[in-house]
């Protein structure tokens, strides 16, 4: 189950673990690129020092390539941009905005670009401009969102470009893999799964919530903000929607969101807090460690990839 992606990025799989803001630290990103996949370092709002400790800490934890997201929304975006060339990252995926002016200097020092792109417009933006890759992520995804769904979104964009698409957001095991090859992607990204990892670092309250999440759960906030968010359902989202539906102003909605997520993932405190996770949430039902998730994916792929071929030769 290998594809064109996997030599541009220097992996064994196509698969990338998410750029979460405050979930993707060196610990999750190090086990995924152990584990063949490529993990990523989110840099959210974090200034550019946190960031450079955890690229420290992900040189030390894998000698695998792993890369950093850059959320382009974070007001230390161009401090984080000149610790990814200081350390030269080998892979840099960007979030919630065009990272247009920033793709001449990356690519200067031989930095993979992989922009999520929520529409096809952008997904040809960025390849005239030079990116390497595009996630093309679905509103099934969890955090900062666009309209369209992976399933309508990928084969739009796959036939628009030549560049490799990797599919995201409704993707958390083996049929999912497949699906997203199936629409024209040459890999995934994973965040939801990725989140119910025995390394990943987040409170086990957040994990416990993405467990017991039900298909319904993943709601979006902040839409009136133009910046929606799909968060799980707790009381910070009820009288977050509440608040939204009095029509309180976009500023005031977006200084509710702050700091919430912090809450969630360090303090545990998941009914006050912003529980960012995806629509798939609902389907992942066990913390397993990042290399048994990647392995269940490929191994779920190929057997699914039998049975279809099977249908064919009944023929
Ligand atoms: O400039 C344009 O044309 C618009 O461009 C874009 C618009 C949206 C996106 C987009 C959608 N999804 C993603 C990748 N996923 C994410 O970025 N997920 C995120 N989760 C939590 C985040 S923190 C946050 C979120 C909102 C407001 C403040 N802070 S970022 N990028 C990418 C580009």
């Amino acid at each position: 189950m290998q594809t064109e992606l996997c030599k541009i990025l220097n992996i064994q799989y196509p698969i990338i673990q998410g750029g979460m803001a405050w979930v993707a630290t060196a610990e999750l990103a190090a086990a995924v690129s152990n584990a063949g996949g490529l993990g990523i370092i989110a840099a959210g709002n974090a200034p550019g020092e946190v960031v450079e400790g955890e690229i420290i800490k992900a040189k030390k934890l894998t000698d695998k390539t792993f890369g950093v997201n850059v959320m382009l929304l974070s007001p230390f975006v161009e401090e984080v941009m000149e610790i990814v060339h200081k350390h030269k990252v080998p892979v840099v995926t960007t979030g919630a905005g065009n990272p247009g002016k920033y793709i001449k200097k990356l690519k200067e020092i031989g930095t993979k670009i992989v922009p999520v792109v929520p529409s096809v417009a952008l997904a040809k933006r960025m390849e005239t401009l030079g990116v390497d890759a595009v996630i093309v992520e679905g509103t099934e995804a969890g955090g900062h969102i666009g309209e369209l769904t992976t399933f309508a979104l990928v084969p739009q964009v796959a036939n628009e470009i030549e560049i490799p698409v990797i599919a995201a957001g409704g993707i958390a095991d083996g049929r999912g893999f497949l699906a997203a090859l199936a629409l024209g992607a040459k890999g995934v990204q994973m965040g939801t799964r990725f989140i119910c990892s025995t390394e990943c670092t987040v409170h086990d309250n957040y994990k416990e919530m993405v467990l017991k999440a039900k298909d319904r759960d993943a709601v979006v906030t902040a839409r009136s903000t133009g910046h929606p968010v799909r968060v799980l359902k707790n009381k910070f989202t009820k009288d977050f929607l509440k608040l939204e539906k009095n029509s309180i102003s976009p500023e005031e909605i977006e200084e509710l969101g702050v700091g919430k997520l912090r809450i969630a993932v360090i303090d545990g405190d998941v009914e006050n807090g912003s529980v960012m996770a995806g629509q798939i949430a609902a389907m992942v039902k066990e913390i397993k460690s990042c290399k048994e998730i990647i392995d269940e994916v490929i191994n779920e792929a190929a057997t699914e990839l039998k049975r279809l071929k099977a249908l064919n030769k009944e023929e």
